[in-house]
């Protein structure tokens, strides 16, 4: 936020050594997801304007993004938003959100809710949560007694401050506390409360930081991998009476030639899938050098790619398959090759198309010559 009147810097302590959660490296620099627990902070109030890193001595080389302003903090938290503190000043902030680099799951609405409240003129303001568990007193494994909890809120952060008012608490603040609101309300100053967020959590122990990955995945949602593939193949004719054109045998004055059945429509389907899946074609898989496979029924071959798209965690969406020939006419048993596809691939006949076309006398198809094919299949994972 930065107009005339407010100039919001955000200062992300980070010069904590995370020794509760383990793990052998501060956690910030751990990774989360995919990336480290900082970038994903980091990302979060890069909309919100200037940022300003506290750093351990040990980390002052860290890679931080382009931009962000990197002071060296303290041996307390404390310390360290002091050390923030100065820099913020220098770089001319009105108001600062002071927030634990560990807190990497803040959300817009956290941020921007400390944000207006500032904006409407608080001086401090703060997210908090309700606290929704009895709370007892414990000697030991020994519960000891119950606390009233009503009036109580558990403290997050980002915590937001007009400059002056925390800057001079903290000059006047001996000693530790709990966190910058215990300080500035220590200086006199009144704090507003913003809505908190249950996932808006410090981490703190090894198990937030499942709980964090949970968090953020559910944030981004399923990932659908979507791939999409297609297949051609040409067969000629040769003396025969009749014709197998995906999976269905139609009597015709010639039969088509080839090593296998010659399916021409289940080969390009076939190709299709492995197309899809970037495996090549029916030839790599069932070499025409091979003897076993003269002969043999595409449907084996047709098995095969479906079986591998199911292993490599595909299920196929659909299939679509163009015939290309003068003769024999297709139409009449379409609906018996879309369900002769659909019981060899375990798919609705829904998902599978069937048609046919003339190339209008033109070409080899069209000489009848021979029959060609054309098919695109999508798999998506599952
Ligand atoms: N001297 C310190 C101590 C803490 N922090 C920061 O304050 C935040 C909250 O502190 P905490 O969760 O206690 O972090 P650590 O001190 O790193 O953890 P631990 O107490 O388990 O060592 C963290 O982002 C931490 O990096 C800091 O900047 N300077
Ligand atoms: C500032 C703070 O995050 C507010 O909840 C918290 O007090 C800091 O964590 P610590 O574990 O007490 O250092």
């Amino acid at each position: 936020m930065t107009d005339e009147r407010h100039k919001v810097i955000t200062i992300l302590v980070a010069a904590g050594r995370g020794l509760r959660a383990g793990g052998g490296m501060p956690k910030q620099w751990r990774p989360l997801a995919g990336r480290r627990v900082a970038d994903w902070t980091l990302d979060a109030f890069a909309p919100f304007g200037t940022i300003v890193v506290v750093l351990h001595p040990d980390d002052m080389a860290v890679d931080l993004p382009g931009g962000v302003h990197r002071v060296t903090g303290g041996a307390t938290r404390g310390e360290s938003v002091k050390s923030g503190l100065t820099r913020a000043w220098a770089l001319g902030a009105t108001h600062v959100l002071i927030h634990d680099i560990a807190r990497p799951c803040v959300s817009p609405l956290v941020i921007q809710s400390v944000i207006d409240a500032l904006r409407t003129g608080a001086e401090a303001a703060a997210p908090g949560l309700p606290v929704t568990d009895a709370l007892w007193t414990v000697d030991g494994d020994r519960v000891t007694g119950t606390r009233d909890r009503t009036g109580l809120a558990r403290a997050q952060t980002p915590q937001g401050f007009a400059i002056g008012p925390i800057a001079a608490s903290h000059d006047g603040y001996p000693g530790e506390a709990a966190d910058d609101v215990e300080v500035v309300r220590a200086g006199g100053f009144e704090v507003v409360l913003t809505p908190g967020d249950d996932d808006n959590l410090k981490i703190t122990h090894p198990g937030d930081f499942a709980r964090a990955e949970a968090i953020l995945a559910r944030r981004k949602g399923p990932q659908m991998d979507i791939r999409m593939g297609n297949g051609y193949d040409v067969h000629a004719f040769e003396d025969g009476d009749h014709v197998v054109l995906c999976g269905v045998k139609i009597p015709h004055d010639r039969k088509l030639k080839g090593h296998s059945d010659a399916d021409v429509g289940m080969h390009a389907i076939t190709d299709a899938i492995y197309g899809a899946l970037a495996e090549g074609d029916i030839g790599r898989h069932f070499p025409p050098s091979d003897p076993q496979w003269k002969g043999a029924e595409s449907r084996i071959f047709l098995a095969h790619a479906v079986d591998l798209a199911a292993k490599r965690g595909f299920a196929i969406s659909n299939v679509d398959c163009t015939l290309i020939c003068e003769e024999p006419k297709i139409g009449p048993h379409a609906q018996a090759m879309q369900d002769a596809l659909a019981q060899i691939m375990g798919l609705p006949a829904d998902r599978i198309s069937v048609k046919a076309t003339t190339s209008e006398k033109l070409g080899f198809t069209g000489r009848s010559e021979g029959i060609a094919s054309v098919a695109t299949c999508v798999v998506v994972s599952q």
